[in-house]
């Protein structure tokens, strides 16, 4: 099968739109353009294809209402825009798609909801539910709640998680641009990679920021969601929103990410990718044994010290003696909590304080090698 047919015959599908292709020159929401994406996904839809949209333009769509002139950078008024703009966005599509008699439901999430357990586990049965019920869900980023720490930013990452969480069959990430290119693609000579087989066809390729006003990532997110996608199994594609027909048709056009991992819906890919570290607990070299070569979970005889601000359940970064990143992991205390319990064995622990000190500080079911 080539890999353009596993789009056309996908039966999950994540589809993910960026601001800058739903924006008209003054930059906010091109109704034009988002009707046309919406009818090529309602057709897909109506052909039994379970699809996730994962839209930006929230901002962009605030921006008009506000009277703001472009992309606000201070994260308060990106909120507000946000909030303004994410009843516009869904409004907007819930038309457009009422129009062939396709519900849609709104899920707005986080990146905390990426990687707590309960949360995950939440979000997967509400996808699940939704695609059941033969809804389609419209996801974004919540940009009014999330803080500058705990935020996505771009929604190519969030797109990459989500098609990893629903298990999709592939993941389409559309643009401004039809294609990855060699070199930013305003530059002469620059040209277009049909075929990503892994990060050896990579080398040498320049990436630039954001060719719109209201786009964030530019291209550079674009691969970082295609690494993780195809790391769990999922064909990805990078191209433009206007060729979104030809892309589902599994035609030849933009550049086709193959999956160089297996599938499966692990909750580590998350934890790896989707997280952001609170805090870092350095480790004698015999806990750094315990984890690579024994796969064990961490206790606190091995910790020396502890870094940074977190609760019990935040992402914390496991470090080698030297403060080089060895694990990523979900703690099961406090750093109010854990100073006086470092070099202790867990039996010593529990008889002096009770048993519930004897729990892992980072259980290997919560943990992921980087
Ligand atoms: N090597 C490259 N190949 C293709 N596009 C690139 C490259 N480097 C930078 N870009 C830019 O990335 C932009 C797409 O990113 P962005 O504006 O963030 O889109 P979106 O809003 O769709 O997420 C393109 O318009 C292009 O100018
Ligand atoms: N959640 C934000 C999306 C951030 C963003 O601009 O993403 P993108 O256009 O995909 O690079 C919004 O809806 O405005």
């Amino acid at each position: 099968m080539s890999p353009h047919s596993v789009i056309r015959s996908a039966r999950r599908l994540v589809v993910k739109v960026g601001s800058s292709s739903l924006t008209g020159v003054d930059g906010g929401i091109d109704v034009a353009r988002l009707v046309a994406l919406s009818n090529a996904l309602a057709r897909r839809h109506l052909d039994g294809t379970q699809v996730v949209l994962v839209s930006s333009g929230a901002i962009a769509a605030g921006l008009h209402p506000l009277e703001l002139a472009s992309r606000p950078h201070d994260l308060a008024t990106q909120q507000a825009a946000a909030s303004v703009g994410q009843g516009a966005l869904l409004a907007a599509y819930t038309h457009a798609f009422g129009l062939h008699h396709i519900t849609v439901g709104q899920v707005l999430l986080t990146a905390d909801d990426m990687t707590r357990r309960t949360h995950y586990a939440n979000a997967r049965r509400t996808l699940d539910r939704l695609l059941d019920l033969g809804v389609l869900p419209i996801v974004n980023e919540n940009d009014t709640v999330a803080t500058s720490e705990i935020r996505f930013g771009d929604n190519d990452r969030l797109a990459a998680l989500v098609a990893h969480l629903i298990d999709a069959d592939a993941l389409v990430l559309l643009s401004d641009v039809d294609a990855l290119y060699d070199a930013p693609p305003h530059r002469p000579g620059a040209r277009r990679i049909p075929i990503v087989r892994g990060p050896q066809d990579l080398a040498g390729v320049e990436v630039g920021g954001s060719g719109s006003k209201v786009g964030t990532g530019g291209m550079a997110t674009k691969l970082e969601a295609a690494r993780i996608a195809t790391a769990a199994g999922v064909v990805t594609v990078v191209t433009a929103a206007d060729r979104v027909l030809s892309v589902l048709a599994g035609e030849d056009v933009g550049t086709v990410f193959l999956p160089v991992g297996v599938r499966g819906r692990s909750r580590r890919l998350w934890l790896e990718h989707a997280t952001t570290a609170r805090g870092r607990l350095i480790v004698d070299d015999g806990a750094v044994a315990a984890l690579v070569h024994r796969k064990k979970s961490l206790l606190p005889a091995g910790i020396t010290s502890v870094e940074g601000t977190f609760h019990d359940g935040d992402p914390v970064d496991v470090c080698r003696p030297d403060g080089t990143p060895l694990a990523r992991g979900l703690v099961n205390y406090s750093s109010s909590e854990l100073p006086a319990l470092l070099g202790r064995s867990t039996r010593e622990l529990a008889r002096d304080l009770g048993p519930e000190y004897e729990r892992e500080v980072i259980h290997r079911d919560d943990l992921v090698l980087l």
